[in-house]
């Protein structure tokens, strides 16, 4: 991952790494910055047993890799702006090309699907060693396309991406109430369908956005350092329990 930033380049599925400050909670840092929050330690010489990411002088005991992906347009890249920048990508919609190394953003249009397919098969490998890779799973709820295509996405990632991957359904677009043609029933009962915790997004206003990275991280972070003694993180709840409705005023 670098952190240095390049220009915006054009594309449907968008890698991102996330890691946990060392010691200092688990707030995941957001991806492609690394920088320590005000609660986190500075950056200082190397520790034993931490990892540096990208070779930039940030140490962290986790890290973990995450990859958004979905039909084009429904909103990775501005979820994950939304998540690292806190700003939402608003204007002229520049469909993500290959992949954007400054955030590990790949495409998600047809054409690029075989670049996509190499990052499933190598998530957990690049950076992270032997942790899982977390997918997130994006559909638009303005576009009943975007939602159909979600079995296709499901049926790729099973065969491309590791068995144990980390996977969660996010409705984007949930401040477009106006232009809703995706039921959020509709978007609970496919989740259901195929176990998996669902959330909906706004890259817009913020809705949910860091939940779902906060939700995944602990979820890797409970797998790979968890006593045996501590109680298991349960994904599902957290997400049910803290997940907020788009009516809400607040992100
Ligand atoms: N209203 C609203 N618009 C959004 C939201 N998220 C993204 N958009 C808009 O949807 C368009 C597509 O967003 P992108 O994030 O570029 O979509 P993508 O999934 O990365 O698309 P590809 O890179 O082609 O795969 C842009 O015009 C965004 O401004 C959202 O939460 N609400
Ligand atoms: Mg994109």
């Amino acid at each position: 991952m670098s952190r240095k930033k390049t220009p915006k380049s054009k594309g449907g599925s968008a890698p991102a790494t996330s890691a946990l400050p060392a010691t200092h909670g688990s707030r995941p840092v957001r991806p492609g910055t690394a920088r320590p929050g005000p609660d986190a330690p500075p950056n200082g010489p190397p520790q034993p047993g931490r990892s540096s990411l990208g070779g930039g002088g940030d140490f962290y005991d986790v890290a973990f890799k995450v990859m958004l992906v979905g039909d084009s347009g429904v909103g990775k890249t501005c979820l994950l702006v939304r998540f690292k920048d806190g700003a939402f990508l608003a204007g002229t919609f520049i469909s993500t090309v290959g992949i954007d190394f400054r955030i590990w953003d790949t495409a998600g249009q047809e054409r690029f699907r075989s670049v996509t397919h190499a990052y499933y098969r190598d998530a957990h490998g690049v950076l992270t060693g032997p942790l899982p890779p977390a997918l997130l799973l994006l559909y638009d709820i303005t576009n009943k396309a975007s939602f159909d295509s979600i079995q296709a996405w499901l049926t790729e990632i099973q065969e491309y991406a590791q068995h144990d991957v980390v996977l969660m359904l996010l409705g984007n677009k949930v401040d477009s109430a106006q232009e809703r043609v995706v039921k959020r029933e509709d978007g609970e009962k496919l989740a259901k369908e195929y176990g998996l915790p669902f959330m909906e997004t706004s890259a817009k206003t913020g809705l949910n956005v860091d939940l779902a990275f906060m939700a995944i991280a602990k979820e890797l972070k409970q797998r790979c350092m968890k006593a045996p003694s501590e109680p298991r993180f349960q994904l599902h709840d957290y997400v049910k329990r803290e997940g907020r409705g788009a009516s809400c005023c607040k992100p």
